[in-house]
C-alpha cells in the first residue's frame, strides 16, 4: 500500500500543489510558484546536462534572456505578455542556436567554460544598458492576462506556473521517450553510439542545448510577469549554479528529479536562513555553510540524486509498460544475392604516429558468409573493424560496399552494422529502446513531430521492431528491464539485436563470444548461422578459436597490422606461417 502510494508520489505531488493555494498562507503560495518557476528552468538542464552530458553554467543567463525579452517588449513597446512570451522563446532559441553552433563542438571543460563566459557577458551587458533599466531594475512590468483578467494575486500565478510546469514535464517526458530522445540520451555515454547508428551527435547536442535555453526562456518569462520587476541579479552566475545545483541534487537525468531538487533546495535554504537568523544575526551568511553541509551529505547518500534513490524504493510498485506488440519491418533491405561480393577492401591503411596498426590489407566478404579474423592481441583486428565502420578514418586504401565506395558518414545507412569489444550500450535504458537506437536512421519524425506527438504511428513500427529482434535473440521477456541489470554475455547479445535493428547487409562483430558461458556461446552460433542462412554478411573477430573455427566460411590471420594469411579454414589452420606467428609454434 505505502509502495503504490510511493509510485503515484509525482502525481499526488502535483494534485496537492495544485490544491495548495486553497489552504495555505500566501506566503507559502508565493514559494510554492518560486519553487516551479526554478523547476522549469532545471528541466532545460535535465535535458542538456543530465541527459546529454553537456555541463552550462549559463542557464540562469538564458532564464534572463527570456526574462528581460518579454518585460522590454511588454513594459517598454507596450505588446501583450503572450507576445513577449512569443518574442522570449524565439530569442532564446536563436541566441542558442548561434552560441550552441559553436560551443557545442566543444567538450568536457570548454562547452563549461564557454557557457560560464556567456553567462558573466549577459550578466553585465544587461546591467549596463540604459534599455533595460542597468543595475536599477525595470519596473512597470505588466502581468499575463487570460480571457481579460490580469492574474496578478499569488494564486493567479501560481495556477499559471503550474500549467506551464505541467506543460514542460509532459513535453520532456514525450521528446526523451522519442527517436530524438533516444540519441540524446545516449549521448551521456559519448558520441560512438550515436554515430555508429547514423545519427549526428553534434546535432543532437546543438538540439539539446537549444532546448534548454527555450525552456529557460519560458521560466524566465514566468518570472518576469510573476515578480513584475526586474534587476540582472537573479541572473548571474550565482544562480547558474544554483540550477545546476538543483539539478544535480534531484538527480540530473530525471525530470522528476528537477522538481525535487528545486524543491529541496528553495525550501531547505528558506528554512534554514530563517533558523540561524536569530542565532548568527542577518548578515553572517551561516546558512549558506549549513546548507552545504546538508548537501554533501545528501549527495553521500544518494550519489546519482535524490529521485533516483526514491525510485529505487518506488520501481517495485509500479506497473510494467505495456508490452509492445513484435513487428517485422514491412519494407526490409534488399540482400544482394548468396555468394555476391558485399565489402572489399584494398590496401588499407592506419597509422597511430610512427605505428602502422593495418598495414596494406585487402579481402573481401560476401553475401551468406561468415569472415573470420583472427590475430593475436595488438595484431589490428579492432582497428581493422573501426575502418570499415567508419569510427576511424584511414590513413590509406580503399573500401567498396555493394559496388561503390564506401564513406564514413554513409556506412549504416548503406546497411553496415557492428557490435563492440567492450559492449557500448546505455545501461539506464531499457533493452528495447538500446536496440530501438540501432533502428534510428529508419525514422524521419523529429523534435517538433514527437513534441506534437505525431510519431505515434513510427514509434509503433520502430518499438515493434526492436521487440521482434529481442525475442530472436532470446531477450524479449525482458524488454523494459534496464540494460544495466543484464549480464555480460546478455549485453553482448543485446549488442547484436542493436546491430541488427539497423537491417544490415553486412554485420562486424567485435568479440561477441567474450565472457559467455558455453551455452550463451551455442545459442550465439545458431543465430549467428540462421543470419548467415538469410544472406548476411558477417564479420567476425574473435580470440575463441574452436567459437571461429565452427562458424567461419573463410578466415583471415593478421599478425603486427599486415594480413599474413587468408582462405579456407582447414587451408589456414595448416598454414606454417599463421602457427608460427600466431600460435607462437614453428611448423
Ligand atoms: N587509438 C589508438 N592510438 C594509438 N595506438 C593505437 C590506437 N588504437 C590501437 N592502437 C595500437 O594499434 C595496434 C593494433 O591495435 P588493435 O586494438 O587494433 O589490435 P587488436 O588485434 O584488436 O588487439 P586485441 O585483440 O587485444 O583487441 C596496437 O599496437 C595498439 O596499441
Amino acid at each position: 500500500m505505502i509502495g503504490r502510494l510511493l509510485a503515484l508520489a509525482p502525481f499526488i505531488a502535483l494534485a496537492i500543489a495544485a490544491l495548495a493555494p486553497l489552504g495555505l498562507p500566501t506566503y507559502q503560495v508565493s514559494v510554492i510558484t518560486y519553487v516551479m518557476i526554478a523547476s522549469i528552468a532545471c528541466f532545460g538542464l535535465v535535458l542538456m546536462t543530465g541527459v546529454a552530458g553537456m555541463v552550462s553554467f549559463g542557464q540562469a543567463a538564458f532564464v534572463g534572456l527570456g526574462a528581460y525579452a518579454s518585460a522590454y517588449l511588454s513594459a517598454q513597446l507596450g505588446l501583450s505578455p503572450w507576445l513577449g512570451l512569443a518574442g522570449a522563446l524565439i530569442g532564446a532559441a536563436a541566441v542558442a542556436t548561434l552560441i550552441g553552433a559553436i560551443t557545442v563542438r566543444m567538450s568536457g571543460h570548454y562547452l563549461a567554460l564557454a557557457t560560464l563566459c556567456f553567462g558573466i557577458s549577459f550578466y553585465f551587458l544587461i546591467g549596463n544598458s540604459d534599455e533595460l533599466s542597468r543595475f536599477n531594475g525595470m519596473t512597470g512590468i505588466p502581468p499575463a492576462a487570460v480571457g481579460g483578467i490580469e492574474l496578478r494575486s499569488e494564486q493567479q500565478t501560481f495556477g499559471l506556473a503550474l500549467v506551464a510546469l505541467v506543460l514542460v514535464v509532459v513535453w520532456c517526458r514525450r521528446l526523451l521517450a522519442s527517436r530524438c530522445g533516444r540519441v540524446l540520451r545516449s549521448l551521456r555515454t559519448g558520441a560512438v553510439i550515436a554515430e555508429t547508428f547514423g545519427a549526428s551527435a553534434q546535432r543532437h547536442r546543438l538540439i539539446a542545448f537549444v532546448a534548454a535555453a527555450v525552456i529557460a526562456a519560458l521560466s524566465g518569462w514566468l518570472y518576469a510577469h510573476v515578480q513584475r520587476f526586474l534587476n540582472p541579479t537573479p541572473f548571474g552566475l550565482n544562480a547558474s549554479i544554483d540550477y545546476l545545483f538543483m539539478t544535480v541534487i534531484g538527480g540530473s537525468g530525471q525530470v522528476w528529479g528537477a522538481l525535487v531538487g528545486a524543491g529541496l533546495v528553495t525550501v531547505i535554504k528558506h528554512e534554514l536562513q530563517d533558523a540561524l537568523r536569530p542565532i548568527f544575526g542577518a548578515t553572517t551568511r551561516f546558512e549558506l555553510l549549513a546548507f552545504a553541509a546538508l548537501m554533501i551529505v545528501v549527495l553521500h547518500r544518494a550519489r546519482k540524486g535524490l529521485w533516483p534513490f526514491l525510485q529505487q524504493v518506488i520501481t517495485p510498485y509500479m506497473a510494467p509498460p505495456a508490452p509492445v506488440a513484435p513487428l517485422i519491418l514491412p519494407s526490409r533491405r534488399a540482400k544482394p544475392d548468396h555468394g555476391l561480393p558485399v565489402l572489399s577492401a584494398t590496401g588499407l591503411r592506419r597509422t597511430f604516429g610512427g605505428l602502422m596498426a593495418v598495414d596494406d590489407v585487402s579481402f573481401d566478404v560476401r553475401s551468406g558468409e561468415i569472415l573470420g579474423v583472427l590475430g593475436p592481441n595488438g595484431a589490428g583486428k579492432s582497428t581493422l573493424f573501426n575502418l570499415i565502420s567508419g569510427g576511424l578514418p584511414r590513413s590509406g586504401g580503399e573500401l567498396s560496399f555493394l559496388g561503390t565506395p564506401l564513406a564514413r558518414v554513409s556506412a549504416c545507412a548503406r546497411g553496415l552494422s557492428r557490435t563492440f569489444q567492450h559492449a557500448a550500450l546505455v545501461s539506464e535504458m531499457s533493452l528495447i529502446e538500446n536496440v530501438a537506437i540501432g533502428a534510428t536512421h529508419l525514422g524521419r519524425c523529429g523534435v517538433l513531430a514527437a513534441s506534437c506527438g505525431l510519431d505515434a504511428t513510427e514509434e509503433r513500427r520502430l518499438l515493434g521492431w526492436s521487440q521482434h529482434l529481442l525475442d530472436r535473440v532470446g531477450l524479449g521477456d525482458k524488454a523494459w528491464d534496464s540494460a544495466g541489470t543484464l549480464s555480460l554475455g546478455h549485453q553482448r547479445i543485446l549488442e547484436i539485436a542493436r546491430a541488427l535493428a539497423a537491417d544490415p547487409v553486412l554485420l562486424l562483430l567485435d568479440e561477441p563470444a567474450a565472457g559467455l558461458r558455453a551455452n550463451e556461446k551455442t545459442l550465439l552460433a545458431d543465430l549467428l548461422l540462421r543470419l548467415r542462412a538469410e544472406g548476411l554478411a558477417i564479420i567476425l573477430v574473435e580470440h575463441d578459436m574452436e567459437f571461429v573455427f565452427r562458424l567461419a566460411d573463410r578466415l583471415m590471420v593478421m599478425n603486427f597490422g599486415r594480413r599474413i594469411a587468408f582462405g579456407q579454414p582447414e587451408e589456414v589452420r595448416a598454414d606454417a606461417g599463421v602457427q608460427e606467428a600466431y600460435l607462437g609454434v614453428a611448423a
